[in-house]
Formats: structure tokens, sequence, C-alpha cells
């Protein structure tokens, strides 16, 4: 039996609009109801035909669900659910897609008190955005993490893990705070990094903004992929779980120094031992099949 009959989408950009493709692939006979914020996403929605009705505010688009998704920044949470909080059905349950769960669960039970929430992070994604940029396979074979509070009905938690697995990811559980330092260390501190470099590279005076793109077909090439994610989703991540990034960004810098360390005294064999331990890793990610998704992505649509 579907998890769900009625699901709403509230933001329709990336994630909202897989979510909704992934729906139809997958569970085709569930009634999609999708709203935006900004009139030309809801637009674009109708136009491409994304869910069965974009509705033009955030309490019409919730009146009949029984689940609503917020798919919006991570800074936007609160208000979002905020302006549906009157019309929600009692027993809808709500859930978000949010990149970090701390900040996000606590900005959702202050504007739904009421409501039973059960906080979602599919790790997959890419650095597009809006309702052209979704695609119904995005989460197959991905991580789903589940980061409901210990008070959630269980009942809840394994409807939404049903619906994820559905569209195809692997569903985890654990605890928020968890959750942050796990994702600052493997998703956040990486764009970061990505964000960096690309700005020094063309910060750099001697290396023009031509040179910059002209020999850009190697390493440097997929740091700008990472470094073209959207900036608001990213600034609101960054300030959102801004003690975990800081903790995690500290350790990479101390590593950071070992290597200047290592480079300036020629010490090969730290280096070697370094990179062959990384390229292990590398190898493991890949044998594990968490990075096919992805590479597929890169050379379809880049
Ligand atoms: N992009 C990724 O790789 C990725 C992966 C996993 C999770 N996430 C998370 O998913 C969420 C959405 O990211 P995305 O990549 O789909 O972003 P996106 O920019 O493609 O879409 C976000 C949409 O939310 C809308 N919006 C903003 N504020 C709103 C509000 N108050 N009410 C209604 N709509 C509003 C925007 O108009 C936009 O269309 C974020 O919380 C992000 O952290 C992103
Ligand atoms: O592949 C990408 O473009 C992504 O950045 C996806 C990615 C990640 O870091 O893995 C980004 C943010 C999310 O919260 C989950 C997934």
């Amino acid at each position: 039996m579907l998890p769900f009959a009625r699901v709403t989408m509230i933001g329709l950009g990336l994630i909202g609009s897989s979510i909704a493709r992934g729906i139809r692939a997958e569970m085709p006979s569930v009634e999609v109801t999708g709203y935006d914020a900004e009139p030309q996403v809801r637009e674009r929605a109708v136009e491409i035909g994304l869910c069965d009705d974009i509705a033009d505010s955030a309490g019409a688009a919730v009146i009949d669900a029984d689940l609503v998704i917020l798919c919006v920044p991570v800074g936007a949470m609160g208000a979002a659910a905020a302006e549906f909080a009157d019309d929600l059905p009692a027993d809808a349950i709500v859930s978000d897609v949010g990149s970090c769960k701390e900040s996000v669960a606590a900005a959702l039970a202050a504007a739904l008190p009421n409501a039973t929430i059960v906080p979602a992070h599919p790790v997959a994604g890419t650095e597009r955005s809006g309702p052209d940029a979704g695609f119904a396979t995005l989460f197959h074979g991905r991580w789903c993490i589940l980061t409901p509070a210990d008070d959630t009905p269980e009942l809840a938690v394994e409807r939404v893990a049903e619906f994820w697995r559905r569209l195809g990811a692997d569903v985890e559980r654990m605890e928020p705070a968890h959750h942050d330092r796990v994702l600052a260390v493997t998703s956040h501190l990486p764009h970061l990094i990505a964000y960096t470099i690309v700005g020094t590279a063309s910060d750099l005076e001697e290396v023009t903004e031509s040179e910059v793109i002209k020999y850009s077909a190697g390493g440097f090439r997929d740091f700008t992929r990472i470094a073209a994610s959207d900036p608001t989703m990213w600034r609101d991540v960054f300030l959102s779980n801004r003690e975990a990034v800081l903790d995690m960004l500290q350790r990479f810098s101390e590593d950071l120094s070992a290597l200047q360390r290592a480079i300036r005294w020629g010490k090969g064999d730290e280096l070697f031992e370094l990179f062959s331990r990384t390229r292990a890793i590398r190898r493991s990610i890949v044998e594990q099949g968490q990075d096919d998704a992805r590479e597929d992505f890169g050379r379809t649509h880049d």
C-alpha cells in the first residue's frame, strides 16, 4: 500500500521538482500539489505540467494533503511553514529536505507546534536550481537521512521512510546534531573549499579570467561545478550549521598546514602516504556504487 495519497511540495526548485517527477514515475496514483513563493516558478511548473495542481497560496496547497514536504532553503523553512500553519490538516505529516537538521527541526517545531514532523535529508543533488533542473531518478541509490525527535510516532516515521524508499533512496536514521557534524565534513566543507579555490583562482592577478576558463579541463573544472551551486541555499547552510562547519574547518586548516610543511621541507613520504590513503577512499566509494548517479549526471548534462 502507498504510504500517502496526496502529497504537497512547498518549493518547486531542484529538489521539489525532482520529488514531483519521482512520484509521477514511481507512485503515479498519488495526487501531487505544488506551491512556490515565486510567481514565475509557479507559472513554469504549470507550463511543464510538474504537478496535478499548482496552488496560489501555501494554505491552499496543504488544505487536503496527507504529506507536506518543505523544499525551500533552510533559512526559509520557518517562515514557509508558518504560512500554511492555519490550514494544515490535523492528521497530515510534515517533512522537509533541508541540508542541515538541528536548525530546521527547531524552526519547524516553533512554526507548527501541534504537527507531526519527520525531518528528512536526501543526500543527492546537483549544482543546478529551479523547476527545470529536477529529474525523477535523482534519489535512486542515494541515502535519505531521517532525523525524527524521540517522541515522534513510529508509524509516521515509517510512512516517510517508505515514501523515500519508493523514490529509490536507501533510508537511514540519525540524531540531528550527529547528522549536522557528518554532513559538515562530507558536504558543507567540500562546498566551502570549492567556493574558495574558484574565487582564489579568479582573483590571482597573474591568472587572467580567460586563462582560468581556457585551462579548466582537469581538477579545477570539477571544483567549478560545485562552486556553481545555488548561492542562497549555501549561504543558508553555512549560517545554519555554523558550529559544526567551524569545527571541521579548524581541523581542515590544521591538516592543510601539515601538508604545507611537508611540501616546504620536501617530505615526499608524507605526501605519498596521504595521497595513497585518499586514493583508497575514492576507490571504496566507487565500489559501494555511491558515485554512479552523479557521474552519469555529469556525463549527460554537462
Ligand atoms: N541542491 C541540492 O543539491 C540539495 C540536495 C539535498 C537537499 N537540498 C535542500 O533542499 C532545499 C531546496 O533546495 P533546492 O536545491 O531545491 O533549491 P532551489 O533554489 O532549486 O529551489 C528552492 C525553491 O524554494 C522557493 N522558495 C523560497 N522560499 C520560499 C517560501 N518561503 N515559500 C515557498 N517557496 C519558497 C524558491 O522560490 C525556489 O523555487 C534546501 O533546503 C536545500 O538545503 C538541496
Ligand atoms: O552533487 C552535488 O552537486 C551536491 O552538492 C549534492 C549534495 C552533496 O554535497 O553531496 C549537496 C547538498 C546536499 O544537501 C546533498 C547533496
